[in-house]
């Protein structure tokens, strides 16, 4: 039975790669389901067709066969709904353009009154603690920076999903650090749905409400773990805890046995 209160809803998906020197089949048979408010990490081998299914579920790739539903309705191109934030800040932002007018740009699209965008922009910078950048150029900011732009401008757009693909694999591990807490926070105050692809099994861990293991490529979700922390979370003092030591050393152990193939049935969709 699909399940009907569903925000995201992914049944069967399938994405073959066809080219000149022959086919690849990236992902086999993926489904589950994200309700309204979740934050759902995503992990697997490398190469198991994380960015595949980013691209399916943000309608930027056509799946092979396979559904993927936004409340409802078939995801068929790219949707007002999503918002992406990728791993390459410095390709995604717009260097002639000032932090301001990167964030305020694709709200040019929604067609909004001057004074909402205004608001929409100011709030976003003050979230992701910006605004006193806003004049600057992104290539004046640190990597960290920028991708806090990156973050602004996803925001603004008040998307009801917000998908990330690797987006901190490219900063220093203290930033990084600084920015999972971003995203929490983000994720509590503004009760936004996030997916957020991680090839970092500590950060899922960290991060996730749920984490969905995938297996290698042709892919399929491996497990679909309860990330039973508490709400209330913090660098020192979760990672520190027994619980979180055993689900990471629980998923790390789940993607080995990915990796050798010796991955158990999938389970039924949720
Ligand atoms: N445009 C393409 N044409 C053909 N094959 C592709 C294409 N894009 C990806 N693939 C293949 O599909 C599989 C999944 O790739 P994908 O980039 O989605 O994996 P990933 O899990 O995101 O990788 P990584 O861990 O390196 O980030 C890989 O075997 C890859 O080589």
């Amino acid at each position: 039975m699909p399940d009907r209160s569903a925000l995201l809803r992914v049944e069967h998906l399938r994405k073959v790669y066809e080219s000149a020197t022959g086919d690849v089949e990236a992902i086999g048979d993926i489904s589950f389901t994200m309700r309204a408010g979740e934050l759902v990490c995503i992990v697997g081998p490398s190469g198991c067709g994380k960015t595949t299914l980013l691209k399916c579920l943000a309608g930027l790739l056509r799946p092979t066969s396979g559904v993927v539903e936004m409340d409802g309705a078939p995801v068929t191109g790219p949707s007002p709904a999503m918002a992406v934030v990728f791993q390459e800040y410095g390709r995604s932002l717009y260097p002639w353009l000032t932090v301001r007018g990167n964030v305020e740009l694709p709200l040019r699209h929604k067609k909004l009154p001057r004074a909402d965008r205004n608001r929409l922009v100011a709030d976003a910078l003050e979230a992701v603690g910006l605004a006193h950048a806003a004049r600057s150029h992104p290539w004046q900011l640190s990597g960290g920076m920028q991708q806090r732009v990156a973050i602004a401008r996803a925001i603004a757009y008040e998307p009801d999903v917000l998908i990330m693909d690797e987006p901190f694999a490219a900063v220093d591990a203290q930033t990084r650090a600084d920015l999972e807490d971003l995203v929490r926070e983000l994720h509590a105050s503004r009760t936004i749905s996030i997916v957020f692809v991680t090839h970092d099994i500590d950060e899922s861990v960290y991060l996730g409400q749920r984490v969905l293991v995938l297996s290698t490529s042709p892919t399929w979700v491996q497990e679909d773990l309860a990330i039973d922390l508490p709400p209330e979370r913090d660098q020192i003092t979760t990672r520190a805890l027994p619980r979180f030591t055993e689900l990471r050393t629980h998923v790390y152990d789940q993607i080995q046995r990915a990796k050798r193939g010796q991955a158990v049935a999938p389970r039924p969709a949720r």
